[in-house]
């Protein structure tokens, strides 16, 4: 069966990609800081499949290295990477931002990715044909919004650095995708708000946003593709998110 190593397990579109790969009898490298509920994924996909967990912070680079050099064999021949953690911060005007908050989304959503794909190029190199790398974007590398600042500048790396990848990818087989998702209800804006519950709650009320589940299933889409596709972009907004028109200071 092929192994899916995905980061950033633990909540949101991660814990659902792991169960929709699982669904289909993939391996699963599943990792996140968050022991416990690394230990709760296996303890509910283990019966059916495969499962290795890391306790890893993406940012840690010795870390990461180390963690896939030691791979078990049965884990080694990597298919799919799915490149997800990340986070946003400081919902507010950038001059208002405490400058520990944008390095903490560039240590996380560039420095981690960056850490992760480096360490794992060669095993993925190493599969070959039909070998992926699926990295978790945003509509805010492309679409600029208040509040944006730093999050959609990483997630503009990140969408150049896969394309980047793909050049120096050619002849391997290894494809790489941008998943860029719109809105959708998961962690994440209580971790953009820093545990405020009622503004996270205040977002997603009242609409339709995607679920983790529907990114899921669009990660998995591009993973199973044949080996001859390569998806470089996907944007997937819900159908009630849009955008504004331009706004204009005036006197
Ligand atoms: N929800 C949304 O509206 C959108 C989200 N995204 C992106 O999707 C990805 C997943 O977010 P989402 O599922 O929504 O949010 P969640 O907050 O639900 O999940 C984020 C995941 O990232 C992990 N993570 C965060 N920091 C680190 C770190 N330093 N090391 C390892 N793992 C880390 C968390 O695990 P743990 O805390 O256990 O380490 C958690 O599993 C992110 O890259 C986000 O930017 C993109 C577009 C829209
Ligand atoms: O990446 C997250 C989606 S949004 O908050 O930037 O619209």
């Amino acid at each position: 069966m092929p192994i899916a190593m995905i980061t950033g397990a633990t909540s949101g579109f991660g814990r659902a990609a792991a169960h929709r790969f699982a669904a289909a009898g993939w391996s699963l490298i599943l990792t996140g800081r968050r022991t416990e509920r690394l230990e709760a994924l296996e303890q509910a996909l283990g019966d059916k499949v495969r499962v290795l967990t890391l306790t890893l912070d993406v940012r840690d680079a010795e870390a990461v290295a180390r963690a896939v050099e030691e791979l078990p064999d049965a884990f080694r021949g990597v298919t799919c990477l799915v490149n997800n953690a990340g986070l946003a911060l400081a919902p507010k005007p950038a001059q208002e931002v405490d400058l520990a908050d944008w390095h903490t989304m560039i240590d996380t959503n560039v420095t981690g990715l960056v850490n992760v794909t480096h360490a794992m190029l060669p095993r993925l190199i190493a599969t070959g044909a039909g070998a992926s790398i699926i990295n978790i974007g945003s509509v805010a590398g492309s679409w600029p919004y208040p509040g944006g600042h730093v999050y959609g500048a990483t997630k503009a790396f990140v969408e150049q650095f896969g394309y980047n990848l793909r050049c120096d990818l050619k002849g391997t087989g290894v494809r790489v995708t941008d998943i860029a998702p719109g809105m959708a209800e998961t962690e994440f804006t209580l971790v953009r708000t820093k545990g405020d519950q009622a503004a996270s709650d205040a977002l997603y009320s009242g609409t339709t946003p995607l679920q983790a589940e529907d990114i899921a299933e669009q990660i998995f889409h591009v993973a199973t593709l044949p080996d001859h596709i390569n998806i470089n972009r996907l944007e997937v907004m819900p159908t009630r998110q849009t955008w504004s028109p331009f706004t204009i200071d005036r006197d």
